[in-house]
């Protein structure tokens, strides 16, 4: 496989706005229904992430982990309290926000070669030639796959499709990455291998990332701290810090001692099993 070890780039951020002192992003008494649905999914949910922070968000199936995560970026307009991004309240698709989901297959256009699809956006939201080619070609440099651009996403592996679609996100330059149980569908070596590229981008842009995973061991490594949800109509039933050392590695920080309480930890909220 293609070294994952490959410089991202350093690159010029888009300009949006910042508000002196607000987090990255400010969630307050979140809560939103779906129609026809005899209950709310999210209730009452608030929690903050500080510019550069990595948090992921867990919690039982079906609790509102990608609903959370879809009015984050916009996607859903909640029906109380308020989204805040980089200071500013959400009410569409924030600038400097990008999102990649599970799903490679169906958000990569299979009729358009690899470097077409990283480009996409750009080309969408006006970005010169020039830089379209030349943040492209960075992107695709910075998941390991500067040899794929001429491809087509189908001649890829699965893991493979996923870094073109973590490629396109970073293309943008976000500030703030959301990723929805972005690992799933890979192997669990891709998976390891992409969780630190994750941990690579998030280091080498200071980006703000948050992830939605089923996988409280990927929970634990990956993250600043842990928001657990309850079971629904879900609120925040926990914040756990994650204080493990940096820079994490599969080997070493998986057999920490601190670890494995984290992981223990984290499980027993996600049952319910231990009050706040
Ligand atoms: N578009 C929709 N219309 C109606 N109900 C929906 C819609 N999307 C999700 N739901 C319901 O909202 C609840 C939360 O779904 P959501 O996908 O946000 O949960 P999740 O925690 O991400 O799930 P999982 O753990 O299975 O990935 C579920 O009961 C789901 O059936």
């Amino acid at each position: 496989m293609t070294s994952m070890r490959n410089p991202v780039p350093t690159a010029a951020r888009p300009a949006v706005a910042d508000v002196a002192g607000e987090p990255a992003v400010r969630v307050t008494g979140l809560g939103h229904s779906y129609p026809g649905q005899p209950r709310p999914v999210l209730h009452d949910v608030s929690f903050t992430a500080a510019d550069g922070e990595l948090l992921t968000i867990v919690g039982p199936s079906g609790t509102g982990k990608s609903t959370l995560l879809r009015c984050l970026a916009g996607l859903l307009r909640p029906d109380q309290g308020e989204v805040c991004v980089l200071g500013e309240p959400v009410c569409g698709v924030p600038a400097g926000l990008s999102m990649v989901f599970q799903d490679y297959s169906r958000s990569l256009f299979p009729w358009m070669r690899v470097g077409r699809n990283v480009e996409f956006p750009l080309r969408a939201t006006g970005v010169p030639a020039a830089e379209r080619r030349e943040r492209t070609a960075e992107s695709l440099a910075a998941v390991g796959l500067e040899d794929a651009r001429r491809k087509y996403p189908w001649q890829l592996s699965g893991g493979m499709q996923q870094r073109v679609a973590i490629a396109r996100a970073l293309a943008c330059r976000p500030r703030i990455l959301l990723m929805d149980e972005p690992f799933a569908s890979v192997d669990a070596q891709t998976r390891a291998d992409l969780e630190d590229l994750t941990l690579a981008v998030r280091d080498r842009f200071g980006m703000t990332i948050l992830v939605v995973t089923h996988d409280i061991d990927e929970s634990v490594y990956l993250s600043d701290r842990v928001i657990v949800l309850s079971r629904p109509p879900a609120t925040v039933a926990e914040q756990v810090s994650v204080d493990l050392p940096a820079p994490r590695d599969q080997i070493t920080t998986r057999s920490d001692p601190r670890f494995v309480h984290l992981r223990t930890d984290v499980a027993a909220h996600i049952r319910g099993d231990r009050a706040s």
